[in-house]
């Protein structure tokens, strides 16, 4: 469908209005695919993919489909294993890309495999050689997954991530491990600091036990030199505090599951375990995860192996499913319009951008289900300042691009024939002159120039030249349109001169009904059909007049009183 520059800003509008609604960045594809199109089978088809998903849309739906992620399963090159396969199998080795190949066992590598009985025994193949690849992305992403089984249980369908998860329960504990790997500093400086505090309670204890007597004591044999019985008081706190680092290595052994001792029996207080233990300690433990999570690894993928493509599927359906969503939030109260031929009209329709609209119901062209219409193809709409006429051309415009895409449309009911363009001409506030009126002229006529089925709105284009010539340029620009069986809005306020010009036409009017307590206009947006509507001024005067003090006042007074004589 084609839009001029002004039409296509409403379709953005509309557009970006649906992408701040979408959560997830890999939905936005799906909007693309909703372009307005002039095509009346595809706008069935979009019609119809909409009635039967967006049923299905849910509000608690919303939560789990903000935490889906895409889950990648990058190809990377393991540095830490090596390949050792035989001479013939080389080059197929080497061209999966996945780690290093030789035809002999090396050092240096934590992982040996083999085809050839050098290592573990693997097959050929990424998922044998590299199970991590498939393994760790699923395991960093198990809130994804859990996600996804809620929102399929949403939807009362079954999701492959179950199963998943089951099989990914196989590697918890070694994953655990390798957690405790990265926090392998804090944990020992943590035992070690608690062993410190022990040893010291111990000695605070053992002072006390030597005051008094026992001093004296300990004087006395050290005079006769009985050392044996001085030593034996010291050993003992020595056994009290070597227990105490048992204890703490037996803690370290049973948190990580391998033999630890690292606390030197040489100096027994403060105790401090030398940074190059730790890495040793740390280095044996990474060597023994690698294996283990490369053995669990395998194991769990050759039994979900099978399941990944389906997964891949599950989550293109949820990026899918958040399009919806953020479609049905932002359709909520809509109804699909009827595709018809001969005109376009809606009841009640809502504008998009208004707070709390007045719904508003409207028809060009030939709509039966609205009375007091003719079939007139080009309306002039005419009425009262701020009446709402601009927002109507918005919302008639919103109407038509959000049928043209397919989606439901902000109205009660709507009837709309697909057309090939839709050409909006906005009076700009800020541009007046000799260049813009030329530049108006031009791209209006180069619309009546083409074929095709055209909905034409333009807002007060004798704003931006004489209200004389207007009259003749609309006239005549309009006679065009009706020959050529466009449809036409236009905002007028030279209601009374066109009609005159173009009998074919039906002149609609906003009006106002007065002043309200707080002397603002009260305005029904409501467009009352065949009528000319009346302008507002003498009612701003009135405000005036009700409103200004002394000198003011009585020069408002006298113009009121020049429009009731
Ligand atoms: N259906 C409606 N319900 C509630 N408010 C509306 C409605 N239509 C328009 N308005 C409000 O009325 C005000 C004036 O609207 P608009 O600019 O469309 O009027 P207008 O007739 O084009 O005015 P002007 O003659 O000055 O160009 C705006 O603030 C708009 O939000």
């Amino acid at each position: 469908m084609k839009l001029n520059p002004e039409a296509k800003a409403i379709y953005k509008g509309i557009r970006d209005e649906i992408k701040n609604l979408i959560q997830l960045k890999e939905s936005l594809v799906y909007l693309e695919k909703f372009f307005p199109t002039n095509n009346k089978e595809e706008i069935i088809r979009r019609q119809e993919y909409l009635k039967k998903n967006l049923p299905k849309i849910r509000p608690e739906l919303k939560e789990f489909l903000a935490k889906i992620k895409p889950i990648r399963f990058r190809r990377d090159y393991l540095h830490d294993r090596l390949l050792v396969v035989d001479d013939s199998e080389l080059e197929k080795a080497r061209a999966l890309e996945v780690c290093d190949v030789s035809s002999e066992p090396l050092d240096g590598y934590t992982i040996i495999l083999s085809t050839i009985g050098y290592g573990v025994d693997v097959g050929l193949s990424i998922a044998e050689i590299a199970p991590e690849l498939y393994i760790l992305p699923l395991w960093e992403n198990k809130d994804v997954l859990k996600a996804l089984s809620n929102i399929k249980a949403l939807l009362g369908e079954d999701s492959v991530s179950n199963e998943i998860l089951v099989h990914l329960r196989e590697i918890e504990k070694v994953m655990k491990k390798r957690k405790l790997l990265s926090e392998l500093d804090e944990i020992v400086r943590e035992e070690e600091k608690r062993l410190n505090e022990r040893i010291e309670e111990l000695l605070k204890e053992f002072s006390l036990t030597l005051t008094g007597k026992d001093l004296l004591d300990f004087l006395k044999k050290l005079k006769e030199g009985d050392y044996e019985s001085i030593f034996s008081h010291f050993s003992q706190v020595e056994n009290e505090i070597l227990e105490e680092m048992v204890k703490s290595e037996e803690r370290l052994s049973n948190l990580l599951e391998i033999d630890v001792e690292i606390f030197s029996r040489e100096s027994l207080y403060p105790v401090e375990v030398p940074t190059e233990r730790i890495e040793a300690m740390r280095s044996e433990l990474e060597r023994e995860i690698k294996m283990e999570i490369y053995l669990k690894s395998r194991e769990v993928l050759r039994k979900i192996r099978p399941l990944i493509p389906q997964l891949r599927e599950e989550l293109k359906r949820a990026y899918e499913l958040e399009f919806l969503r953020a479609v049905s939030e932002f359709t909520q109260g809509f109804a699909f319009p009827e595709l018809i031929e001969g005109g376009i009209g809606f009841i009640n329709g809502r504008h998009l951008f208004i707070r709390n609209p007045q719904p508003v119901s409207y028809a060009v062209g030939e709509v039966v289900h609205l009375n007091g219409l003719n079939g007139e193809r080009v309306v002039i709409l005419t009425g009262a300042n701020s009446g709402g006429k601009t927002s109507l051309l918005e919302l008639i415009s919103q109407i038509v691009i959000l049928t043209h895409m397919g989606f439901p449309v902000p109205a009660e009911k709507a009837w709309v024939e697909p057309l090939d363009e839709l050409f909006f001409f906005r009076r700009k506030r800020s541009s007046y002159g000799a260049g813009t009126f030329e530049t108006a002229l031009r791209s209006f006529a180069r619309s009546l120039a083409k074929e095709g089925k055209k909905l034409i709105l333009i807002d007060e284009f004798e704003a931006i030249t004489e209200p004389g010539a207007a009259v003749k340029i609309i006239g005549e620009l309009l006679k065009i349109a009706h020959e050529r069986e466009f449809y036409v809005v236009i905002v007028s306020h030279l209601g009374e001169d066109l009609k005159r010009e173009l009998p074919f036409a039906r002149v609609d009017g906003i009006e106002a009904q007065g002043l309200n307590e707080n002397l603002n206009l009260i305005v029904d947006r409501q467009p009352k059909f065949g009528v000319l509507g009346k302008s507002t001024p003498e009612l701003i005067v009135e405000r005036l007049t009700k409103k200004k003090r002394g000198k003011e006042k009585e020069i408002f007074e006298r113009v009121w009183r020049a429009f009731k004589d």
